[in-house]
C-alpha cells in the first residue's frame, strides 16, 4: 500500500453520537427502550463515549439520563465500556449558566461528560443568537467552567467551524482557545452544514492545532464525504471522532462510525476498539438497524449485505484463485460474509464458487460452462437468480440429476368471481401426486396466489405434514417489458420460511398467475428437499398464516 498511516495519538476517543446527532435522521423516532438497546450495542462495539441525547430538550432524553441512573427498568443495564455524554448547548444569552435549566439538566444527568455546542461562525453569532461576539464568548466560559466545578468533563462542538474559519478564522480560533482555557477537554470541530471536502478540513484542523488544544471532528456527509473528511482531520492531528452507527444523522447523514473505526484499525492498524469488538461490527450494525427499523444499506461499506458479494465473471474467476484479489479485507474481520452471485453476468467460475458453496461439486469445466449458459438464458428471459438462490439451486439439481421426485402436479387452476359487483371469491384447484397418493384440492383465497398457496399446501400435506410450517413472507412482481401494457412479461419473487431458514423462488411468464405459480411450486419443492434433508423442521413451531392481499 502507498502511502503512510500517521501515527496513534497517545490518547484516541471513539465518540457514538447516534442516540442524539443520529436521532436528529428524518422518520427515526427513539422510545428510551430503544435508546437503552442501541447504548447496549454501542457498548459491545467498544467505543469510547455514548452521547445519550439532550437531557431537558425533550422528555424522551431527559428520561433516558433518568432510567440509566437506575440500571434501566430491571436495575441491571451498566455500560461496561463507554461513558456517558449528555449534550446540551451554552448558557443563553445574557443568562448565568447556574441559573439555566437546559445547563442544570445536562449538569444533573448523571453523565460523567457533558458535551456542549457552542457557536464558532461570526455570522451565526450575530444573526442567530443575535448577540456580540464578545457575549458568545462569555456564554462558553461561564458554561464550560460552572460544569467543570460541578465535577463533569466537558468537550465542546464548535458549530460550523469550518464556514466559520473561512469567514473569520480569528474568531473561530478564538472560540477554541476560550474553550480550551474554560476547561474544555476536548474542542471538536464540526461541519455543521456537511459542505467540506478533505484537502480543506485537513488545512483547517492543521492551522486549529497551532492551537496546542486536543481536537475533535464532527462531520456531516452532504458532500458525501463525511467519513473521508474525518479521516482528513485524523490525518491532521484530530484525536476524537465524533460520527453514528449507520450514518443515521440529519439530511444526508453523519460520518459513519462503522466506516471510520474500521479504516482505523484496518487500514491504519490503531486499535480504537477492544481486542475482537471489530469483528462483531456486522452483527451490531445490523442489530442497531432492527431497532431503529431503518432497512441497513446493502452497499454500506463494510458491513453492507453487498460489501464482499461478487457478480461478474472476472472477478469471480480471480477469487477462485484468491478471495483477496478482487476485496480490500477478508470480510471475516468486520464479521461480514463473502457472497457469490448468480446473474447474466457470471462466467464458469461464479457458478462452480456458488455451486460448491451449495454443496455441488462443479469441477468439470465443461458442465460448469453448460449450466453458466442455462442461466445466461434464463437471466435474458427475464429470471433472477441473484435474488433467487433457491431456483438457481434447483436449476443445478435438475442438471445434475439430484431433483428428487418428491410430487407431480397434473394440473391447476385459478377460479375468480365477483358478486353484485363487491365481494370478489377466488378458488383454486391443484390436482398432485405425492407418495403415489393422488389429490384434488380446493383452495379459497383473497387472491389467486393465496388460494393457490392454500389449495397446493392442503394437497401436500397429508404426504408432507412439515408443508404446515411453510410460510409465504413476501412476493413481489416486477414489469419487465414495460412498453407492452397488460401483455408484458412479469416476473414474481416469492419468500418463504419454514421457521429455521428463508429462501426465495422466482417465476417468470406473461401471465402472472402462470409466473406466481411457477415462484410457487419451486418454493414448495426446495422446502421440502431441504426439510427431507434435515427433518428436525418437523419438530419446529407452527409458522403464521399467509400473509393476505395476493
Ligand atoms: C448542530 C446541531 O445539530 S446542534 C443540536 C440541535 N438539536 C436540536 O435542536 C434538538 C433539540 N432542541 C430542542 O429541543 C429545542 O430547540 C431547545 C429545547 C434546545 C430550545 O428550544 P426553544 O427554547 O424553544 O428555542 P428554539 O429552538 O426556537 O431556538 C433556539 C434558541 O437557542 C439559542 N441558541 C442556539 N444555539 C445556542 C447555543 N449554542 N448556546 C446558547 N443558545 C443557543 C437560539 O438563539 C434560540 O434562542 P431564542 O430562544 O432566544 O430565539
Ligand atoms: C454539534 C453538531 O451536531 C454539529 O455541529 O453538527
Amino acid at each position: 500500500m502507498t502511502g503512510t498511516a500517521p501515527v496513534k495519538p497517545a490518547e484516541f476517543h471513539v465518540y457514538d453520537t447516534t442516540l442524539r446527532d443520529g436521532a436528529q435522521q428524518e422518520g427515526l423516532r427513539l422510545s428510551v427502550i430503544d435508546k437503552l438497546a442501541i447504548a447496549g450495542f454501542l457498548d459491545e462495539l467498544g467505543v469510547g463515549f455514548i452521547e445519550g441525547g439532550w437531557p431537558g430538550a425533550n422528555p424522551n432524553d431527559t428520561a433516558f439520563f433518568e432510567s440509566l441512573k437506575s440500571g434501566g427498568p430491571d436495575g441491571q443495564f451498566r455500560l461496561q465500556n463507554a461513558t456517558l455524554a449528555a449534550f446540551g448547548f451554552t448558557r443563553r444569552v445574557g443568562m448565568r449558566a447556574a441559573d439555566d435549566p437546559l445547563t442544570a439538566a445536562v449538569r444533573d444527568s448523571g453523565a460523567p461528560v457533558a458535551c456542549l455546542v457552542a457557536k464558532s461562525h461570526d455570522r451565526h453569532v450575530e444573526q442567530a443568537l443575535r448577540t456580540t461576539l464578545a457575549e458568545n464568548l462569555a456564554m462558553i466560559t461561564d458554561t464550560v467552567t460552572h460544569l467543570r466545578a460541578e465535577g463533569q468533563r466537558v468537550f465542546v462542538d464548535c458549530e460550523h467551524f469550518f464556514d466559520g474559519y473561512r469567514d473569520n478564522a480569528a474568531y473561530a480560533l478564538e472560540v477554541v482557545r476560550t474553550a480550551a482555557e474554560a476547561g474544555a477537554e476536548v474542542v471538536v470541530l464540526c461541519d455543521t452544514n456537511g459542505g467540506m471536502l478533505p484537502n480543506w478540513i485537513g488545512d483547517v484542523v492543521a492551522a486549529a492545532g497551532e492551537i496546542g488544544v486536543p481536537l475533535g471532528i464532527h462531520c456531516h456527509n452532504d458532500t458525501g464525504c463525511a467519513v473521508a473528511n474525518t479521516l482528513a482531520a485524523v490525518d491532521a492531528g484530530a484525536m476524537h471522532v465524533q460520527g453514528t452507527i449507520n450514518g443515521y444523522g440529519e439530511r444526508t447523514g453523519n460520518a459513519d462510525l462503522v466506516s471510520v473505526v474500521a479504516n482505523l484499525e484496518l487500514k491504519y492498524g490503531w486499535p480504537v476498539l477492544p481486542a475482537g469488538a471489530l469483528a462483531e461490527a456486522t452483527r451490531l450494525s445490523h442489530a442497531i438497524a432492527e431497532v431503529t427499523n431503518v432497512p441497513p444499506s446493502g452497499r454500506q461499506p463494510y458491513v453492507g449485505l453487498s460489501a464482499f458479494a461478487h457478480k461478474a465473471g472476472l472477478h469471480a474467476s480471480a477469487i477462485k484463485v484468491d478471495p483477496n484479489l478482487y476485496q480490500h479485507i477478508d470480510p471475516a474481520l468486520v464479521g461480514n460474509d463473502m457472497r457469490m452471485l448468480v446473474s447474466d453476468m457470471a462466467g464458469r467460475a461464479n457458478i462452480q464458487i456458488k455451486g460448491e458453496e451449495l454443496g455441488f461439486d462443479l469441477s468439470d469445466r465443461d458442465l460448469a460452462a453448460k449450466i453458466t449458459d442455462q442461466v445466461k438464458e434464463a437471466e435474458a428471459a427475464g429470471y433472477t437468480y441473484e435474488a433467487a438462490d433457491a431456483s438457481f439451486e434447483l436449476l443445478l439439481r435438475r442438471e445434475l440429476g439430484q431433483l428428487p421426485e418428491l410430487f407431480a402436479v397434473h394440473s391447476w387452476r385459478v377460479f375468480t368471481q365477483s358478486h353484485h359487483g363487491d365481494e370478489i371469491d377466488t378458488e383454486a384447484t391443484v390436482k398432485l401426486t405425492a407418495k403415489g397418493v393422488g389429490q384434488r384440492v380446493v383452495g379459497e383465497g383473497n387472491g389467486p396466489v393465496n388460494a393457490l398457496d392454500h389449495a397446493v399446501r392442503n394437497a401436500l400435506a397429508p404426504a408432507y405434514p412439515v408443508v404446515d410450517r411453510f410460510e409465504l413472507i413476501d412476493y413481489r412482481v416486477r414489469i419487465l417489458d414495460q412498453g407492452h401494457g397488460t401483455d408484458a412479461t412479469v416476473r414474481v419473487l416469492i419468500q418463504t420460511t419454514d421457521g429455521r431458514r428463508t429462501w426465495t423462488t422466482v417465476g417468470v411468464g406473461q401471465n402472472l398467475i402462470e409466473a406466481s405459480w411457477e415462484a410457487l411450486f419451486e418454493a414448495y419443492l426446495f422446502g421440502l428437499i431441504h426439510s427431507q434433508a434435515s427433518p428436525e423442521a418437523d419438530v419446529e413451531e407452527p409458522a403464521a398464516p399467509v400473509p393476505a392481499g395476493v
